[in-house]
């Protein structure tokens, strides 16, 4: 039997930048992220979302837009990840570095796709563009993508 883990993934955007985190520990260290995590028992996703955005790089995000629904498996792991991805331009606080993150404003232009989980680079001109997407990838490994599809939705925003 398949089980699922809900998590979140938040990326703060102002003024054709984005800001980045280089996790530096746990399931994808190593690769420049957005922010986010495991969805904790009692919060919404929502709430879990602008947690882990506090918790990993000091910002405050008032509001989140939903972006993106992505579930991913791995071969040979029954555990599915749902991944619901966020952006937001509305914030406030002081970027800071964590124990998981090392935060940093990359150009739209520049983004590090060659160090960062390889779907990245197909749903982030979705999330560039301001479009909303559902998606899901099979992996082998951290590195190899056995199988995936994505399409353009509309998502509920809160
Ligand atoms: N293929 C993928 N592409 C991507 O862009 N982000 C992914 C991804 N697979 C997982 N993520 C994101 C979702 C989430 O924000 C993060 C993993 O969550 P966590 O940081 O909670 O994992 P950890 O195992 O480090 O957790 P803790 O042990 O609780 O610190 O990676």
């Amino acid at each position: 039997m398949s089980k699922k883990k809900i998590l979140t993934l938040v990326f703060v955007r102002e003024a054709g930048k984005i800001l980045l985190g280089f996790k530096k520990r746990g399931f994808g260290a190593g690769l420049w992220n957005g922010f986010g995590g495991k969805v904790e028992e009692g919060e919404t996703i929502l709430q879990g979302a602008k947690r882990e955005l506090l918790e990993e790089c000091g910002l405050k995000a008032h509001s989140l837009k939903s972006v993106g629904l992505i579930n991913f498996e791995f071969e040979s792991d029954p555990t599915i990840l749902e991944v619901h991805i966020f952006q937001t331009s509305d914030f406030s606080g002081l970027v800071a570095e964590s124990e998981e993150m090392r935060p940093r404003w990359y150009s739209e232009e520049s983004i590090p796709f060659s160090q960062m989980w390889p779907d990245d680079r197909l749903w982030f001109p979705y999330m560039l563009k301001d479009r909303q997407f559902e998606g899901y990838f099979l992996f082998k490994g951290m590195d190899i993508i056995l199988n995936h599809w994505l399409k353009e939705v509309n998502l509920l925003n809160s």
